[in-house]
């Protein structure tokens, strides 16, 4: 009985002791959340809708967020806590959603940062991925990359929540970003209160060993953006790039949004969670570039291990474009059985995780995927190829080592990401359901 006793409280000590020390190095996010709080007692001192224009590692949060702004319309530009008067319960009611999803399904927080990837990259943070088809519009959902998107449900019903209680005021493009900031929030943390003690416990050792928390990082996020009157499926076809696209074709992809190479990087961390579909790496393992062998910059031991897990398809030896090109732009998807679309018969539809037997401990966000990178085990051809010029390999070497600095990179841009080329003021319009842009009555 003694035994047990002491048991119990030398582990209630350990917990106690663990959570102090996981709190204390939440820091990082603290600041940030120090800063917002400052940021709502000076709402005069936002900027605006555009992102700035100078290196985001130049500055930080805080300047970022309380630089210069006076000849900035505001009006015409996203700002912090935009909703305050007109809805002041928005970012909770979708905080509390996203939660309560994540609980019963954890595979939405990756899928929502993919969404939030496929909106803002094709044309700016602006739903048009939200669309559907009708008489007037092609939508972007059939456009052979967002053919595997998920989590359009959950932004369909928190909007409709939203509108129950503020009717035509929150702009699905701002439902969006502010989802996948709770989800990268949400990555890896689990609700139950046992798996939340172990987690804190088994963090707070890596810590003490050097390795991070759990979950992603906070980031502060502007509001006020405007939702689509269209939407652009030859755009995304033709932008977002496939798995098999190069290096060079990746970097000129996100330099022409703005991105430079380290911020590139960083974004690929988003690749530590979430599945993919064999179909979309299985040339890799089978059949290279036509060459019937396999990829010799895929790590043997990993190959053997993918083998089982993606076993030989017709698809796997169907002609594809050779890596580096993008996408086939000549060819509709249904033609185009290896580009980044789901193949429509004989794929490979077999489903892993993108951290497949991952090393780095399931709390590992973003590190974890550098890792592995150097390791040559990165799923993805698109992934694999950070690691083929010295300055990304550089960024892939820095995150594999230095978990904060990727966590302070990865919010970073992810802010980015998330106002890019958004529509403000008059420039689109607030959808009262996401799928559908507004009734010509109702403008
Ligand atoms: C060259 C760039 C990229 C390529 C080629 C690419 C490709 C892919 C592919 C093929 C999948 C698997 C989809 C499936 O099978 O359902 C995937 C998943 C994912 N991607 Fe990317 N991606 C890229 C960049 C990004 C970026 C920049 C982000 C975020 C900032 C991102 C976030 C994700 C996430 C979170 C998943 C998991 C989705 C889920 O589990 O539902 N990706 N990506
Ligand atoms: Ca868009």
């Amino acid at each position: 009985m003694r035994f047990i006793g002491d048991w119990k409280i030398a582990f209630a000590t350990c917990f106690f002791i663990a959570l102090s020390i996981y709190v204390a190095r939440l820091e990082f996010d603290n600041v940030v959340l120090h800063f917002l709080r400052l940021a709502k007692d000076f709402p005069e001192n936002h900027t605006g809708g555009k992102v700035s224009e100078k290196s985001p590692y130049e500055e930080d949060f805080m300047t970022m967020f309380m630089s210069t702004a006076e000849d900035i319309d505001r009006s015409y530009s996203l700002h912090y806590d935009f909703y305050q008067e007109s809805c002041p319960s928005a970012e909770r009611i979708i905080a509390k959603a996203i939660t309560e999803t994540y609980n019963a399904r954890p595979s939405i927080a990756p899928s929502l940062i993919r969404l939030l990837f496929h909106d803002c990259f094709i044309e700016g943070c602006d739903a048009s991925v939200l669309l559907d088809a009708d008489e007037s519009l092609t939508s972007e959902k059939e456009a052979s990359p967002n053919q595997s998107l998920k989590g359009l449900d959950v932004i369909d019903a928190i909007k409709s929540e939203l509108e129950n209680v503020c009717p035509g005021v929150v702009s699905c493009a701002d439902i969006i970003v502010l989802a996948a900031r709770e989800a990268v929030l949400l990555v890896n943390l689990h609700a139950s209160l046992l798996v939340l003690s172990m987690l804190i416990i088994s963090v707070t050792l890596n810590h003490v060993f050097g390795t991070p928390q759990a979950g992603g990082p906070f980031y502060p996020l502007e509001t006020g953006r405007k939702d689509s009157v269209a939407a652009f499926k030859e755009i995304a076809e033709r932008e977002l790039p496939t798995p098999q696209a190069n290096l060079s074709v990746i970097l000129a992809r996100f330099a022409s949004r703005g991105f430079n190479e380290r911020e590139t990087v960083s974004l690929f961390g988003a690749h530590s969670i979430g599945t993919t579909h064999c179909t979309f790496f299985e040339d890799r393992l089978y059949n290279f570039a036509g060459t019937g062998k396999p990829d010799p910059e895929l790590n043997p031991g990993f190959l053997q291990e993918l083998k089982t897990k993606c076993p030989f398809s017709a698809s796997a030896s169907s002609p594809s474009p050779s890596p580096g090109t993008g996408l086939a732009p000549s060819l509709p998807a249904s033609d185009c059985p290896k580009n980044y679309g789901m193949s429509p018969t004989g794929g490979n539809d077999g489903v892993i995780d993108l951290s497949f037997n991952n090393e780095g401990g399931e709390e590992n966000f973003g590190t974890r995927y550098f890792r592995r990178l150097m390791q040559k085990k990165g799923l993805l051809f698109s992934d694999q190829q950070l690691t083929s010029s010295e300055e990304t390999e550089t960024w892939v070497r820095a995150y594999a080592s230095d978990p904060q600095l990727f966590r302070r990179d990865f919010a970073m841009s992810m802010m980015k990401l998330s106002s890019y080329h958004v529509l403000t003021g008059p420039l689109g319009q607030v959808r009262t359901t996401c799928s559908k842009v507004l009734p010509k009555e109702l403008i």
